[in-house]
């Protein structure tokens, strides 16, 4: 069982800065639920939309209602035309998360919301559409191809994978998306879901809550770290050289990306299921590196520092056996978080009042006004 943390200190850690029916990280059974539900139980058993839904409409939906929620998503996959524009002249280069800031804020300009009676269509816009605002980017960009955004695969998940690759993905592989989006779907007051909470506070518009969180979440200490976990396993060729390598940065005091977490103290519990599918797709792709290297480096944080693999670690090996570059990592926890935010902007413009903390100020007392000309 993941055990809560003792927290305190910087980083308002431990500070309760408000009430959510969403989530608990760390406190009962293996550690995370989404309104309850245990997320072994989600992961094993529910679609991503499912999950989606339970979120952002408080409850699970029952057959007919899940299979009416894909199909309005399905149906609002079409980009609109100036978002494709504005995606075709981002150079190759750009970071793919300042892709997805610029698609979400460029929708929020030609689809404003402009009433929060309309919430739940721009949010339904913003899921459908997520994958296909860094797939279009991505294949123009590097391959000078104008992808159609429509697929005939009905999991969002799936439906990156038909866009990114130009195939109906396998099952396998759609299967280990959806489990990835329902993994990273909601995690309670983090940094970038925070984000949104604070922008919402303001009673700003839906586009500039997510526009902030995905700025937040592009932070290699925050979702970043999948990509960069990616390029540590990458480095190594053998277990043996990964526990030298490892070793070496612990003692330069480096930080090991994909490790440690901010609230849990000895396991996320993210981690064994994204791990056990990870094992599932070196096998499927043949790899006799990346999957043996990633057990060692677990092996020997968690041997010399009691540092534990977060959520990020094992989606980097995950990812890559699929086939995703690296740098289209943080983007899919975007596509999967996008419900967690505007959840919490749901429950935080239910019960508002604008988020405004105090500081401590440590500055120097009683300053002098000096004119600009006497100044040294
Ligand atoms: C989906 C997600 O966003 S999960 C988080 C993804 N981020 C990462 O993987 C980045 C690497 N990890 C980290 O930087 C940190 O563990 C964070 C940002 C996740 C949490 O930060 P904190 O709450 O400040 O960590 P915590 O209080 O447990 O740190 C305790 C000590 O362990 C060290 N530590 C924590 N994580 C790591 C790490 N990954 N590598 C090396 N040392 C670490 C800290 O530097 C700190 O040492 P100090 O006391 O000498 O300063
Ligand atoms: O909770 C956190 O601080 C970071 C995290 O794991 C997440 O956002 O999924």
């Amino acid at each position: 069982m993941a055990e809560a943390k003792k927290l305190g200190g910087a980083g308002l850690r431990g500070q309760v800065a408000g009430v959510t029916s969403l989530c608990t990280v760390g406190q009962s059974g293996a550690g995370l639920t989404y309104r309850g539900y245990d997320i072994s139980d989600l992961a094993d058993h529910a679609q991503f939309e499912e999950v989606a839904y339970l979120l952002l409409r408080g409850k699970l939906p029952n057959r007919q209602e899940l299979e009416d929620y894909k199909k309005k998503l399905v149906s609002m996959r079409e980009l609109p035309y100036a978002v494709k524009s504005v995606l075709e002249h981002i150079p190759k280069d750009a970071h793919p998360m300042d892709v997805m800031r610029t698609g979400c804020s460029m929708l929020g300009n030609l689809e404003t919301e402009t009433d929060f009676s309309q919430q739940d269509d721009k949010i339904d816009r913003m899921l459908a559409l997520f994958p296909a605002i860094i797939t279009y980017w991505y294949r123009f960009a590097h391959e000078g191809v104008r992808i159609d955004t429509a697929s005939d695969v009905d999991s969002i998940g799936g439906h990156f994978l038909e866009l990114l690759h130009g195939k109906k993905p396998s099952e396998l592989h759609e299967r280990v998306m959806n489990v990835s989006l329902i993994l990273y779907a909601e995690h309670e007051f983090n940094a970038s879901t925070f984000t949104a909470r604070v922008c919402a506070s303001t009673l700003s518009d839906i586009h500039s809550c997510v526009t902030g969180a995905i700025g937040t979440l592009r932070g290699p200490l925050h979702g970043g770290a999948n990509e960069a976990a990616m390029a540590l396993i990458q480095k190594f060729q053998t277990p043996d050289e990964a526990e030298k390598g490892l070793l070496g940065m612990l003692e330069r005091k480096e930080k090991i990306m994909g490790f440690g977490h901010a609230i849990y103290r000895e396991s996320d519990p993210r981690n064994a299921i994204i791990k056990k599918w990870s094992e599932e797709l070196a096998k499927e792709v043949g790899d006799t590196v990346l999957y043996p290297v990633s057990v060692r480096c677990e092996e020997v944080m968690w041997r010399e520092k009691k540092l534990f693999c977060n959520a990020d670690f094992f989606h980097a090996s995950a990812y890559h056996f699929m086939g995703i570059p690296t740098e289209l990592f943080t983007p899919i926890f975007v596509m999967s978080r996008v419900s967690g935010w505007t959840a919490h902007v749901k429950e935080q413009r239910e019960n508002n009042r604008i988020i405004r903390p105090s500081a401590d100020y440590d500055g120097p007392a009683d300053s002098k006004w000096v004119p600009i000309d006497e100044r040294p």
